[in-house]
C-alpha cells in the first residue's frame, strides 16, 4: 500500500523542464550536429536537469556537477543501468559485454577480472616494458619523419601506437604497423571500422520498431566487423593454446592470465566471453586515448609557451641526455598531469559519458527522473561552465597545478572517466598510456606546426562520432633535440 501511495504521488510531480516536443520525432533535431554544443545551449534556458523526447526515447540531460553527484553518487545503484543500442546487438555482444551488461551479477565478474588481471598496479607494472616497446618504436619512427622533415598525422600514429599498446597489453602481439608500406593493416582497419559503426546516430535507437528492418544497415555491418574481428581473436586464441601446449614459457598479458584461469576453474570465462570482452577493451580504449593524445598535442602546438613549459619540465626531472621516461615518471611530472586534466576538461573524448539508464521513478532535484530514462551527463557543458571554471575557453594547464580536483571520480566537476560504480575500469591504463605517449613525443621533440602558419591558427573544431575528436587531425613538423 505505502508502495502504491509512493508511485501516485510521484505520478503528481512533474518531469524536468525541456523543449517542447514535436509529434513523433520530439526533440532529435535540437541535437543537431554536435549534440554537446547544442544540449549545452539548452540547458542554460531550460536548467541543469533537462528532459527531452528523443523519438520514443525519454532523456535526460544533465549540465551540473551537483546534479550529476546525484545521480552518479547519491543514486549510483538505480542509474546504474545502459539502454543498449541496437548495433550493440550483434552477434549478442550486449549478453555478454561489460559495457552494455546491466550492472549484476554477471557484470561484477567482468569488472573483477579486469581488475585484478589487466589494470591492477601489480599487473600493470609487469606489462610496463611491452608498453616502453611500443612507444619507442613511435619515437624511432618521428625520428625518420624529422630525417625527412616530414611531417606527422599526430591522430594517425596516436591511434597505431594506442591500439598496439593496448594490444599488447592483453595479447603480446601488435594490430598495426606506423608505416603504411608494412604490408596489410587488416586488423587496425577493422577496429576503426566498427569504432566508426558504433558511433553512427542509429534511427532503430530512437524508434525501436524500426529495429526490424534496420533501416541504415548498421546492425549488418555491425555483424561483418564483429565477425571478422572474432576470426582474428580465435586465430589469436588457438595459437596461444598451441604454444603453451608446447613450451612452459608463459607470457605477461591478459590472455595468459585468462587462459591459466580457465583451466584453473572452468567456470570463469569461455572463450566466447574472452573475445567479447577483448572487443570492449579495443573499442572502449583506443579511440578515448587516441583523441587525448590528438587533442593534447593541438593545444600544445596552438600554445607554445606552455608547450615549452611542459618541455623543461621533463627536461628537469627525466634529463635532457636519452633517458627514456618511463611510467614510474609520470607522479613526478604535475604540469604534464595538469596538461592532461585540462585536456579533459576541454575535450572529454566521451561528452555525455557512455549513457546510463534509470532502473526505478528517482526524485532529483524536486522532479520524478521515470523509470527507464536515458541519462546524459553533459561533460562538456560543465568543462566550460564559467560559473566553474574562469576564463572556461582557455587552455591554462596552471589553474590545476593549486587545485586538488583530479579525474578519478571524486570531483564532479571533472569525470572525464565517470563515477560510481560505472566508472571507467581501463582509468589506470589509460593514464599511463596517455601520460607515457605525451611525455616522450615532448621529451624527444621540439614541435612545430605547419610552414607558413602561425600557432594560434591551429584548428581546434570537433567531430561528434563515438568520441568527441578533432575535425582535422593535426600535422606538426618533429625537431629533434
Ligand atoms: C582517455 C581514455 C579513456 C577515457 C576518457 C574513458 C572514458 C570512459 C567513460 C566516460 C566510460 C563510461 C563511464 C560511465 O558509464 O559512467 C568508460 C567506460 C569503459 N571504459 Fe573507458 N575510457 C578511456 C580509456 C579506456 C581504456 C584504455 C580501456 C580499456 C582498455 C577502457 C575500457 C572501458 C570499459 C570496458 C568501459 C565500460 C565499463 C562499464 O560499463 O562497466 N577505457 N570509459
Amino acid at each position: 500500500c505505502i508502495h502504491v501511495l509512493k508511485h501516485s504521488s510521484y505520478r503528481r510531480q512533474p518531469g524536468p523542464p525541456g523543449p517542447y516536443p514535436f509529434p513523433i520525432i520530439g526533440n532529435i533535431f535540437q541535437l543537431g550536429h554536435k549534440p554537446h554544443l547544442s544540449l549545452a545551449t539548452l540547458s542554460k534556458t531550460y536548467g541543469p536537469l533537462m528532459s527531452l523526447q528523443l523519438g520514443t526515447i525519454t532523456t535526460m540531460v544533465v549540465s551540473s556537477p551537483k546534479i550529476a553527484k546525484e545521480v552518479l553518487q547519491k543514486h549510483d545503484q538505480v542509474f546504474s543501468g545502459r539502454p543498449v543500442p541496437h548495433a550493440i546487438t550483434a552477434l549478442d555482444h550486449n549478453t555478454v559485454s561489460m559495457a552494455w551488461l546491466p550492472a549484476e551479477k554477471q557484470w561484477r565478474n567482468l569488472r573483477k577480472i579486469c581488475k585484478e588481471h589487466l589494470f591492477s598496479s601489480q599487473r600493470l607494472n609487469a606489462s610496463q616494458v611491452l608498453r616502453r616497446e611500443k612507444v619507442q618504436e613511435l619515437l624511432d619512427y618521428i625520428h625518420e619523419c624529422c630525417i625527412r622533415s616530414q611531417a606527422v598525422d599526430i591522430g594517425r600514429v596516436a591511434f597505431t601506437t594506442t591500439l598496439n599498446l593496448i594490444s599488447n597489453t592483453i595479447f603480446s602481439i601488435d594490430l598495426a604497423h606506423l608505416h603504411d608500406s608494412n604490408g596489410s593493416q587488416v586488423p587496425k582497419d577493422i577496429v576503426w571500422g566498427l569504432m566508426e559503426y558504433v558511433g553512427k546516430p542509429n534511427l532503430a535507437d530512437y524508434f525501436p520498431v524500426l529495429r526490424l528492418i534496420d533501416p541504415q544497415g548498421i546492425l549488418k555491418q555491425g555483424q561483418i566487423y564483429f565477425e571478422k574481428l572474432s576470426v582474428i581473436f580465435d586465430g589469436i586464441i588457438n595459437r596461444r593454446i598451441e604454444s603453451r601446449s608446447s613450451s612452459s614459457s608463459r607470457s605477461n598479458d591478459l590472455l595468459e592470465t585468462l587462459l591459466d584461469l580457465s583451466q584453473k576453474n572452468d567456470s570463469e570465462l569461455s572463450y566466447k566471453d574472452m573475445k567479447h570482452m577483448f572487443v570492449d577493451l579495443f573499442v572502449a580504449g583506443t579511440d578515448t586515448t587516441t583523441t587525448t593524445v590528438e587533442w593534447a598535442m593541438a593545444e600544445l602546438l596552438q600554445n607554445p609557451t606552455i608547450m615549452a613549459r611542459a618541455r623543461t619540465e621533463l627536461e628537469q626531472v627525466i634529463g635532457k641526455e636519452g633517458g627514456a621516461v618511463q611510467e614510474s615518471d609520470i607522479a613526478r611530472l604535475p604540469y604534464l598531469q595538469a596538461v592532461v586534466k585540462e585536456t579533459f576538461r576541454l575535450h572529454p573524448p566521451a561528452p555525455f559519458l557512455v549513457p546510463h539508464k534509470a532502473e526505478s521513478d528517482t526524485k532529483i532535484n524536486g522532479y520524478i527522473v521515470p523509470k527507464n530514462a536515458q541519462i546524459l551527463i553533459n561533460l562538456w557543458a560543465i568543462g566550460r561552465d564559467s560559473s566553474i571554471w574562469s576564463n572556461p575557453d582557455s587552455f591554462v594547464p596552471e589553474r590545476f597545478l593549486e587545485s586538488e580536483i583530479d579525474f578519478r571520480g571524486q570531483d564532479f566537476e571533472l569525470i572525464p572517466f565517470g563515477a560510481g560504480r560505472r566508472i571507467c575500469p581501463g582509468l589506470p591504463l589509460a593514464h599511463r598510456m596517455v601520460h607515457l605517449i605525451l611525455a616522450s613525443l615532448l621529451h624527444c621533440f621540439d614541435w612545430k606546426v605547419e610552414d607558413g602558419m602561425i600557432p594560434k591558427e591551429v584548428d581546434m573544431s570537433d567531430k561528434f562520432g563515438l568520441t568527441l575528436s578533432k575535425a582535422v587531425p593535426p600535422k606538426a613538423y618533429p625537431i629533434k633535440v
